[in-house]
């Protein structure tokens, strides 16, 4: 039986509750999959680092509230949140990255992936940034140094959109995609039409943790931006830049707006979309519709995010699922993690708990 050593990289909503899955769930998991998974480095902004090569004790450490982390207090631990070090030198084999994304310029995730592949280690990653912006240059990093880069969570959370398009739609010509791809934005829009202030509603949103660091991203659809440079580079082969990606978000709506389109049978959504052009080029867009009640993308609410794909063969075909949420999102890096093993299987997991993966 192998088993998977991580090192995770932020430790907010997304790797906290992988933290938990593993620690509620890793013999029933083990079981089913096969290998088992043990954490053995943290880094987290206010935390510090945290590095046990034998396991840290994850009961032990969550037991802790989040804000209230300090691993300075703790055997392998210090102040500063030790990245490049911790990623590049430390026990982990694969590396969870989920700090913030940045729609600018990707940083500091950017970073942190790169070092890690070019370290030979596999990378799972929420984190949108370094997946838009800098895709094609990370997978083909990771195909040099023999090691997988996989990134399920940055669109749809834990729905898997990425590995649909990528296995269940072979030998159909997808022509374009289109969908509601921010949880945050989609309750905030249910929240205005049950009548609740728009600040509230971002509130609410971040409460629940599905809203970014900077909600900004959520409410002006640079998140979803992001996300249709993923989609379109997935399943249209097109490197676009966020500048090629028409982007206006929902921060103008009110319940007025909401009541207003209710009276005249529609419903506001932020919608993403990227379409083949007749000469192949691609049109991608981010705005608010106004959709009618007989639209796929009408009926999905709160949370939940749905994509289309338009294809030739089958017309479209709808994906919908969580969109957002901590332990979805969780659910997407374990996926991954299952992704690469299937990949590199057990030859690169741990073959006992005495053998080192790198000894
Ligand atoms: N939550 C969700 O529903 C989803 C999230 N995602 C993506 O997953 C990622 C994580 O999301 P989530 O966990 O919700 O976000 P959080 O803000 O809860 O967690 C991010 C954590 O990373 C820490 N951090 C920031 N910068 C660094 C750094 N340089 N080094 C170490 N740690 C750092 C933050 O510390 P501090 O708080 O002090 O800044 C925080 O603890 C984001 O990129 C997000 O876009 C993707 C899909 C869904
Ligand atoms: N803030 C995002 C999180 C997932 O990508 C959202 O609300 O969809």
């Amino acid at each position: 039986m192998g088993r998977y050593d991580l090192s995770l990289i932020g430790f907010g909503g997304v790797n906290r509750s992988l933290a938990e899955l593993i620690a509620e769930r890793g013999d029933e998991l083990k079981a089913e999959l096969g290998f088992g998974l043990r954490v053995v480095a943290i880094t987290d902004l206010r935390a510090g680092s945290l590095v046990q090569a034998d396991g840290i004790d994850l009961p032990a450490l969550l037991a802790t509230a989040p804000g209230e982390l300090d691993f300075s207090r703790m055997a392998g631990g210090s102040t500063e949140p030790r990245n490049q070090q911790v990623i590049q030198d430390g026990p982990g084999d694969i590396v969870a990255e989920a700090t913030f994304t940045n729609p600018a310029d990707g940083e500091p995730a950017l970073s942190h992936v790169r070092w890690a592949l070019e370290a030979g280690k596999h990378v799972c990653t929420t984190n949108k940034g370094p997946v838009a912006l800098q895709g094609p240059a990370l997978k083909d990093l990771a195909a040099r140094h023999g090691v997988s880069f996989e990134f399920e969570g940055s669109v749809m959370s834990g729905t898997p959109i990425l590995r649909t398009a990528e296995h269940l739609l072979t030998g159909l010509r997808v022509t374009g995609v289109e969908g509601i791809m921010n949880g945050t934005s989609n309750y905030i829009l249910g929240r205005l039409e049950a009548g609740a202030a728009f600040p509230d509603a971002v509130k609410e949103a971040q409460a629940l943790g599905y809203a970014e660091a900077d909600p900004t991203a959520d409410v002006e659809g640079f998140d979803v931006q992001l996300k249709v440079m993923i989609l379109a580079h997935q399943v249209l082969g097109a490197n676009l830049r966020r500048q090629d990606v028409a982007c206006e978000g929902i921060s103008q709506l009110t319940p007025a707006d909401m009541r207003d389109a209710a009276s005249r049978g529609l419903r506001w959504k932020l919608v993403g979309q990227a379409t083949r052009r007749e000469d192949g080029s691609v049109d991608a867009r981010v705005a608010p519709a106004a959709l009618p009640a007989d639209h796929p993308l009408a009926a999905i609410s709160g949370t939940t995010n749905a994509v289309s794909f338009h294809t030739d063969l089958l017309g479209a075909v709808t994906v919908s699922g969580p969109g957002a949420g901590r332990t979805e999102t969780a659910y997407a890096l374990l996926s991954d993690i299952i992704a690469i093993h299937h990949r590199h299987g057990a030859a690169e997991a741990h073959r006992t708990p005495e053998e080192s993966f790198r000894g």
